[in-house]
């Protein structure tokens, strides 16, 4: 397909799609590993837990000991000592005897079952004990004696080893995404490093003269480089480590270079700005491989976007990018926002490039719909697009949509009602609306409008 078709949003997607490859596994240690995908079947080596513990403060105890107790006829026993969780040797718990044990320490021999210390007298010679007093302040009550109020069955209140895992099961299987609880497994089994797909490393660029970072102060005709924020924070948010570049200014040249220097650290390139038709379009300017036109204004067929598909070697077949080598193809999109993108290779390991719009919206949506489902290919995982769900439509008037052309409006979803609401208007540069938005309310190409009471897609942004 040549450069100046229309694309529809899934043909370019497929595209992208299509050249990307998972990263490579590496070890990496337990928290550098969250949120990646586990490529390797992780079994157990040791039991959990690793030996037979209390699961309450209180007394061990043998059954026979303690059949019958009461309140009123209370077992009386012979404290020989303490169990602390990681304490010393364990000591035996003889006929008539019981010891201290405290939550999470191994049963002592002997031992059957644990009375908590709220069914005993706690050694007061008193009524019930409410609680253990610390043994640095009253050591002596690891000695004495211990009313016992209540019987205990064999086992009681013991948390038997194995009970959680045993040594040779499955702790997690590969293909796993690591979360909180799995990294919790993991350590609990013993594991300090583990073999995953890395997080992708995104080098996020704006482009423009224009561009002002945050904080600086503002002159003449400037305005704040505000995507290279949203679009770090998507990537990181999408599961990437992300590099913010600040803005480039409209020189190809000094782009290229840029460009080349962040190639070290880049799985994947995103640029915002300078892909449309103006005299300025630096993007475009400085990643259109010579040769075969690549890019230029595409011609809007009005057809809706049919294509005949992309492939990912079209993407370089007009010859080399002074410096960084590849390729970009620029094309006009059937969507809005989002209509000019460019997609393909640079550098020596053809690392991905994809060239977004420079209008605020229109590189977030580009964002979401295209590099987030790349970065998550990247991670290896299966799951990686935005969920989709349908909703009915709460607006005072019909939404009007460009005819050939999926849009993707902003909207506030109630997943209660079922219900969606549109949040600003159709421009491209409305990034407060989009900041107060949540999904996106899709339009299809074929049609020009949505009826309040019509029934939507709608792509949460979560
Ligand atoms: N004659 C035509 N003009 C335009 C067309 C067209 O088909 N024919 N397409 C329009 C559409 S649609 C879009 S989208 C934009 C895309 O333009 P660029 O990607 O070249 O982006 P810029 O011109 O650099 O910037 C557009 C707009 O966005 C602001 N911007 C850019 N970067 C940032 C940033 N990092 N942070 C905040 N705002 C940014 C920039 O100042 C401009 O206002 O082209 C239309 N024009
Ligand atoms: O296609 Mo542009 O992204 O509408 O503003």
């Amino acid at each position: 397909m040549s450069s100046s078709a229309i694309w529809s949003v899934d043909d370019h997607l497929a595209d992208i799609l299509a050249s990307i490859r998972p990263l490579d596994p590496i070890e990496l240690q337990l928290l550098d590993a969250q949120g990646c995908v586990l490529v390797e079947d992780v079994t157990v080596p040791v039991a959990l837990p690793p030996f037979d513990n209390s699961s309450m403060d209180g007394y061990a105890v043998r059954v026979a000991d303690v059949q019958g107790a009461t309140e009123e006829f209370p077992a009386v026993l012979t404290v020989i000592g303490d169990v602390a969780a990681g304490g010393d040797p364990l000591p035996l718990v003889g006929p008539g005897q019981a010891a201290r044990i405290m939550t999470g320490a191994p049963l002592p021999p002997g031992a059957e079952a644990v009375v908590p210390v709220e069914w005993t007298d706690g050694g007061s010679g008193s009524g019930p004990a409410a609680a253990m007093r610390p043994a640095g302040r009253s050591p002596e009550d690891a000695s004495g004696e211990v009313r016992i109020h209540r019987p205990a069955a064999e086992g009681a209140h013991i948390r038997p080893r194995g009970s959680d895992v045993k040594a040779g099961d499955l702790a997690l299987a590969r293909g796993t995404v690591l979360g909180p609880p799995q990294l919790g497994l993991l350590a609990a089994i013993g594991r300090g490093t583990v073999r995953v797909r890395p997080r992708p490393r995104v080098v996020v660029l704006s482009t423009g003269s224009e561009l002002v970072q945050p904080g600086e102060s503002l002159g003449e005709g400037r305005i704040y480089d505000s995507n290279s924020f949203a679009l770090a924070a998507a990537a990181r948010d999408a599961g990437a480590l992300a590099y913010r570049v600040g803005a480039v200014t409209d020189d190809a040249d000094t782009l290229r270079s840029t460009i080349e220097d962040q190639l070290i650290r880049a799985d994947l390139l995103v640029t915002t700005g300078g892909v449309s038709v103006g005299a300025y379009d630096v993007v475009k300017e400085a990643l259109s491989a010579p040769g075969p036109p690549a890019g230029g204004a595409a011609q809007d067929d009005g057809t809706g976007g049919g294509t005949d598909g992309g492939t990912g070697g079209e993407v370089s077949d007009g010859g080399e990018i002074p410096g960084i080598g590849g390729g970009i193809d620029f094309r006009t999109l059937a969507m809005q926002p989002g209509k000019p993108q460019g997609f393909g290779a640079v550098g020596p390991d053809h690392t991905p490039l994809l060239a977004l719009p420079g209008n605020p919206v229109s590189s977030y949506v580009s964002f979401e719909l295209f590099v987030r489902p790349a970065i998550r290919t990247l991670m290896g995982l299966t799951d990686v697009h935005r969920p989709v769900v349908r909703a009915v439509l709460k607006a005072d008037e019909p939404l009007a949509s460009p005819p050939g052309r999926r849009q993707f409006l902003r909207g506030a979803y109630d997943p209660a009602a079922g219900t969606v609401t549109p949040v600003g208007g159709s421009g491209s540069h409305l990034i407060a609306a989009l900041a107060h938005a949540d999904c996106l309310i899709v339009v299809p190409e074929a049609q020009t409008s949505a009826e309040p009471g019509a029934e939507v897609e709608v792509v949460l942004l979560g």
